[in-house]
């Protein structure tokens, strides 16, 4: 009833007394009752039609106020997207020409003196699916995106972009800082010179600080600690860290052998773990060999971030550290019931030698030990060492399979991890996994990827071989209680050949110290030269990737092996030791299809080439001159095309 909603109360009450009175008058001057029936019907034909007009005229006003409704809100919705600070850009889903945009986004190319086109719209959609704004001319803008009806929407995002950005900016930054060598060059040296390279650190120190702006304070002559915000460590990102090189040069000048390690994090509140996190970057910094800075943001999922790392590891002339390790490892080992010492996937001589090594040293503490090893992962040189062991007259070796340690191990053992110090390498993870007492014990820079709980870890990456660390680790608890024998030395000492190239590279006092120890203990050349054979067919593999070698970038030697054929570790590893031996080569690189599957690459170097980054780089690690990666999913090709990408980065060649 809604036409009765269109007349007043007042008009209502009008008609009904209207309608009353001619009723009366219908009944008082009609003479017959149907006469009277007849006006009344009349009155009610006037009455009905009445009505039913006011209904009509209702209904198309109704209709006409509809319309100017919609033309209004046609005018304004115009209006709106023609003055709203949002792009609307419809597109041709084929050929991505723009058909047809609104005003705003003409103002916004035109103000950039542009003309919205084809390409303009492929960055859009790219931008969109790399989750990025977009920026046009000073201004940024969030993507919105409705596939079906092929429309874009840029939303004016530049002061939310700005005020991130500001947000981001002042985030706080702990760096800490510390002179490598120090001890050591200061170790001999009269108090006068002494100042005088106290005075060099401390005003190489201070002009970093006022380069940057930042707020440094001096904790001892090797160890500084600075703050600022994240806007100042962006500087310092951009410029790469300059200040490394800056300080390793004018030392140099000086003829101070110093560098610098930096541990850096940065973040929102929680000072304290900012704080811890810088300090765990700068051990990081360290054992990776120092003259580097490690950063690292302080949140859970964050992944470090190296600068430098151009110097090779200095010696530690000292052995205090050494000691002390032996005896912290002597406490752990008579804490746990039995020790299993693992190497790396597809342990190889070193691995073996510095396994065997720890077993004699947990002997001597009176511990059961085991040397675990994976007879799917055994290397040929290996298999044969194992044999001797086997065949030796000590009757049961200890050097066991994986599922007999396995079955063995008890909840109280202690696993210890040797020339290996990521999780991702060692010979079998869920063995690894199994223990809760781990120590590790290492001559690879250390990465990320560590034991988390290790009880204890010996990390020297300026050592020759993991073989020569554990040999010094067991000089200090020596006793007559075990004595290594003849083939455990003979073993230990191919091990250090095996890394140092027999005595050639990476080799210091300490190398031949410990393998004078060796030799003491029966070390056996002839046995060593047995077990370090090589096989005819692995040779002629080897020349294989030798002779299919070729010179790049004037001093780096590049093998790749044959497309059809599958080469094992130890192959592609001699060839890079082969083709750095070349004249001139300053590096060498392997690349091969592995049997396994993956492609691989072996890279070493000489004369401070870094080839530890690089091969990082790549998904890979090593030390700094002698590294390697695996790559999967790849060709051979397309990795030898992205180890020269990687190269032509690092020599800053542009493509
Ligand atoms: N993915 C990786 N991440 C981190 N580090 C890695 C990774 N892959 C390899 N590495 C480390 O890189 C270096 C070099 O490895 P490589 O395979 O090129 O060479 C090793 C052995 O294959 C090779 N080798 C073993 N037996 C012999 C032998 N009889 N003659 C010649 N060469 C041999 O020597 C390298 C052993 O190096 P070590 O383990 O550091 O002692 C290496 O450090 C990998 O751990
Ligand atoms: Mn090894």
């Amino acid at each position: 009833m809604n036409f009765v909603r269109r007349f007043s109360p007042q008009i209502i009450i009008a008609i009904m007394v209207i309608v009353q009175i001619f009723e009366i008058l219908a009944v008082i001057l009609s003479d017959s009752r149907i006469l009277a029936l007849v006006y009344l019907f009349l009155l009610n034909v006037i009455i009905t039609s009445i009505l039913l007009l006011q209904t009509k005229n209702y209904q198309l006003r109704r209709q006409d106020f509809i319309r100017k409704i919609n033309d209004e809100a046609e005018n304004s919705l115009n209006a709106t997207l023609d003055n709203m600070p949002i792009g609307v850009i419809r597109y041709n889903k084929e050929s991505l020409e723009p058909e047809w945009f609104n005003p705003f986004i003409d103002m916004v190319f035109k103000g950039n003196e542009k003309i919205l086109g084809k390409e303009d719209i492929q960055a859009i959609l790219k931008k969109k699916a790399d989750e990025q704004y977009i920026q046009i001319g000073d201004q940024k803008f969030v993507i919105n995106l409705d596939d079906e009806k092929t429309l874009i929407y840029l939303i004016d995002a530049t002061k939310e972009v700005a005020f991130r950005s500001d947000f981001n900016d002042s985030r706080a930054v702990i760096g800490s800082i510390s002179v490598d060598n120090y001890d050591d060059a200061t170790d001999l040296i009269t108090d006068s010179e002494r100042t005088v390279v106290n005075n060099f650190i401390a005003s190489s120190l201070e002009n970093f600080a006022t380069k940057y702006a930042f707020y440094l304070r001096r904790i001892s002559s090797s160890r500084y600690f600075f703050l600022c915000d994240y806007r100042i460590l962006d500087k310092m990102i951009s410029d790469k860290f300059s200040v490394l090189n800056d300080f390793k040069t004018s030392s140099a000048e000086k003829k101070i052998p110093l560098t610098l390690s930096i541990g850096v994090s940065y973040g929102w509140n929680d000072f304290p773990t900012i704080g811890k996190t810088a300090m765990n970057n700068l051990e990081l910094a360290q054992v990776r060999g120092g003259d580097q800075v490690v950063l690292r943001e302080n949140t859970e999922q964050a992944r470090p971030t190296y600068f430098g790392g151009n110097s090779e590891s200095r010696t530690q002339k000292s052995r205090t550290r050494a000691r002390a390790i032996s005896t912290a490892l002597r406490t752990i080992i008579s804490e746990a019931d039995d020790i299993f010492i693992v190497g790396h996937r597809f342990t190889d001589m070193d691995a073996l030698g510095a396994a065997i090594a720890m077993k004699v040293f947990a002997n001597i503490s009176g511990k059961e030990a085991f040397v675990v090893y994976d007879p799917e992962q055994l290397l040929p040189d290996v298999g044969r060492a194992i044999d001797k062991m086997n065949k030796s007259s000590d009757g049961f070796t200890h050097i066991i399979r994986l599922e007999t340690a396995r079955r063995i191990k008890k909840a109280n053992s202690l696993l210890i991890m040797v020339d290996h110090s990521k999780t991702s390498q060692t010979l079998n993870l869920d063995f690894y996994k199994s223990f809760e007492k781990v120590v590790v014990i290492d001559h690879h820079r250390r990465d990320d990827d560590f034991p988390e709980q290790a009880l204890l870890s010996y990390i020297e990456s300026s050592a020759s071989s993991a073989s020569e660390l554990t040999v010094e680790l067991l000089q200090f608890h020596d006793t007559n209680a075990r004595k290594m024998s003849n083939i455990e030395a003979s073993i230990a000492l191919a091990g250090i050949e095996m890394d140092t190239k027999n005595f050639t590279k990476a080799t210091t006092s300490r190398t031949f110290e410990a393998a004078a120890y060796l030799r003491s203990r029966g070390a056996d050349n002839d046995l060593i030269k047995i077990i370090m054979a090589t096989d005819f067919e692995k040779y002629k593999k080897v020349n294989e990737i030798v002779l299919n070698s070729k010179i790049i970038f004037g001093n780096i030697a590049l093998g790749v092996g044959a497309t059809n054929q599958k080469y094992d570790n130890i192959t592609t590893a001699k060839a890079a030791d082969t083709l750095l031996d070349m004249a001139g080569v300053t590096a060498s690189f392997a690349i091969t299809n592995h049997t396994n599957g993956f492609v691989s690459v072996s890279a070493r170097s000489r004369n401070g080439f870094n080839v530890q980054t690089l091969m990082e780089q790549m998904g890979g690690g090593g030390h700094f001159n002698n590294a390697a990666t695996q790559i999967y999913e790849r060709t051979e090709e397309q990795v030898k095309e992205e180890l020269i990408k990687v190269l032509k980065a690092r020599f800053e060649i542009n493509e």
